[in-house]
């Protein structure tokens, strides 16, 4: 008897707390079924067009992020809803010309424009009256979005942030700091250095390719590009090269760069999900923290390092404002030009990154656009400019690349630049306190907005034949911009007449663009027709596909296999420069 009625008791006991976790689960979905009817009917961003589910809910863009895909998707959604999208409840994507300036632009918030049809929002009144205000303070930009990653593990140096993140005030101060390393000046005093490790470059690549294992397999030129991108910059930011192409093999530092973008990509995904991030982040494996930790231990060590003695040759360093290693404060003022120890860690960091992945990119992209069949006559062009300007390797220096000198290369690496951007995630900023004006529509303050350059970049409503490689389009922009009508034929002007140039912008845009540009389009172009004109590049089959990939913060490259066969006419050529470079103040302007 006692047995049954403590029986009895049990299972009314499970019942009732099946009932109540049943109860709550209802109770929690009720509650999310209503945040979706909100989030379509009744949110500020609820007239904006898009897929219902992305409109309702967070996760199907969570999921994208995850996937690493938001780039395509985001492609296919704006063929579809247009110029701009609801691609989540609380964020828009544009295409459009005009969101640039009013997204990046110095005034990220525009006057309200008087219209038919387009009446003076009240909160309108309150962005322009704060942007009056706060004008002294910082100049007028959309701060970027915060990033939340789970726990403080990876908050590396709070409350010091990198200038890529860091608010607009601070920001600032950061470009005034870092600016001088990308003066015409300071541009111009690298060359040497970058003559010398293209050279390595393309060496080394000659020896890979004579190798038996090679005359099969290839050279998987994406290496190379990585091994000498991240020499490139660190010799420039540290004051000596990582080694990876002495070595043929990645820097442990470089090697913890690829796996390391997947796992930020992934942890700003969970770190969106309210409390899962800090659930997360106490299982997260200490191996995973510690690791992180001695990469960036790494940076202040190399950082460091070079404060004790001075490269033979200038670097970035040699022009960059710091207050020294010791010094972590009294730099914040906001007429102040120069970073504290910390800022100055995330910013090698940052430089580090930002200034090989990018290049590595563009140049791999060249090769493989330029190597396609389809493209053999833009290829044969390129090599005819190349071999018409230049009768020794050696003559191929950055001033003789630039756009006037070299304007069919130009074309070619711009039109990889359009198809293939390696910023091509947008680069989100928050809708400040009184909301903003963007394309001529009212956005709510909070709300996130950004441009997706390779939706824009591959969009027929912007571009001709859009996803046709044609550099002539650029040859064109050229010829109606100048007087000089020589360079391109008419029927490539009157076709490509309608390409809508001005969107595009892979360096981004108003105060923070790009800071590297120049830079990074130098090196490109020297790498570019250096190796076109030592070299017949050819891409091995199999590799059609090697474009459509996935992006974890940048582009997740697989291999690309090349064969390189030494051209005819450098068998017996000087490659090699007879001549030490001339010093930096007798070399040539190559920013134009
Ligand atoms: C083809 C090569 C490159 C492309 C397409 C590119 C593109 C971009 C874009 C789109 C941004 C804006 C990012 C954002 O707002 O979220 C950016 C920022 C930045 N880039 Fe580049 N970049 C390239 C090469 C370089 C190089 C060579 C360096 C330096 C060595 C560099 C350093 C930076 C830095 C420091 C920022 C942050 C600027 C700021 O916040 O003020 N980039 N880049």
């Amino acid at each position: 008897m006692a047995d049954a009625l403590t029986q009895l008791g049990g299972k009314q006991l499970r019942y009732s707390v099946y009932c109540s976790v049943i109860g709550i689960a209802l109770i929690f979905l009720f509650a999310l079924l209503c945040h979706f009817i909100y989030n379509i009917y009744l949110h500020p961003l609820a007239a904006y067009p898009g897929p219902l589910l992305y409109r309702g809910s967070e996760i199907p863009r969570l999921i994208q992020e995850w996937r690493g895909n938001t780039v395509h998707k985001w492609a296919e959604l704006h063929e579809k809803y247009g110029e701009v999208v609801r691609i989540a409840p609380n964020q828009l994507s544009y295409i459009s010309v005009g969101a640039w300036q009013d997204i990046y632009g110095a005034r990220g918030i525009s006057p309200p424009e008087a219209g038919p049809g387009r009446s003076k929002s009240p909160a309108f009144d309150d962005a322009e009256k704060g942007s009056r205000t706060k004008k002294s303070l910082a100049p007028q930009q959309m701060p970027r979005e915060e990033l939340v990653f789970p726990g403080d593990d990876f908050e590396f140096f709070a409350p010091a942030k990198p200038m890529i993140s860091c608010s607009p005030v601070e920001h600032a101060r950061h470009r005034r700091a870092v600016g001088p390393a990308f003066s015409d000046r300071a541009l111009r005093s690298f060359e040497p250095l970058l003559l010398q490790y293209c050279g390595i470059l393309l060496d080394r690549l000659e020896e890979e390719q004579q190798k038996e294992a090679s005359k099969e397999k290839g050279v998987d030129i994406m290496d190379w590009f990585h091994f000498a991108m991240f020499d490139i910059t660190s010799a420039l930011v540290f004051g000596q090269p990582f080694g990876n192409m002495a070595r043929g093999a990645y820097h442990e530092w470089v090697g913890r760069i690829f796996p390391g973008m997947k796992l930020i990509a992934w942890s700003l995904v969970v770190g969106a999900v309210p409390g899962l991030g800090r659930v997360i982040s106490r299982l997260m494996p200490r191996k995973v923290v510690d690791e992180a930790r001695r990469h960036m231990q790494s940076i202040v060590d190399m950082t460091d390092a070079r404060q004790r003695f001075k490269p033979h040759q200038p670097d970035f360093m040699t022009y960059i404002h710091h207050a020294g290693n010791f010094v972590k404060e009294n730099v914040h003022s906001s007429s102040a030009n120069c970073l504290s120890a910390d800022e100055l860690y995330l910013n090698s960091q940052l430089l580090c990154i930002a200034g090989s992945e990018t290049t590595a990119s563009l140049l791999a992209g060249a090769v493989y656009m330029l190597s396609r069949l389809e493209n053999s006559h833009h290829r044969a062009r390129l090599v005819a400019e190349l071999q018409a300007n230049f009768s020794l390797e050696c003559h191929i220096t950055p001033p003789a690349l630039v756009p006037s000198r070299a304007p069919f290369l130009n074309a070619v690496l711009n039109e990889c630049l359009r198809l293939y951007p390696p910023g091509a995630i947008n680069m989100p900023r928050t809708v400040p306190p009184g909301g903003a004006l963007v394309d001529r529509r009212y956005v709510p303050a909070g709300s996130v907005v950004g441009i997706a350059q390779f939706a824009a970049y591959r969009s027929p409503r912007h571009w001709v034949d859009p996803l046709t490689f044609a550099p002539e389009r650029w040859l064109a922009a050229s010829a109606s911009s100048s007087s000089s009508s020589s360079v391109v034929s008419p029927p490539y002007r009157d076709y490509y007449a309608d390409d809508r140039r001005d969107v595009f912008k892979p360096f981004s845009y108003g105060p923070r663009n790009c800071v590297g540009q120049s830079l990074a389009l130098a090196e490109c172009r020297l790498i570019v027709a250096r190796l076109f004109w030592r070299f017949e590049v050819c891409v091995l089959p199999g590799q059609d596909t090697w474009i459509r990939q996935r992006t974890f913060l940048s582009w997740e490259k697989p291999t690309l296999r090349v064969q390189l066969t030494r051209r005819d006419h450098c068998l017996e050529a000087d490659v090699v420069p007879t001549s030490p470079p001339p010093p930096p103040e007798q070399l040539q302007r190559w920013v134009e």
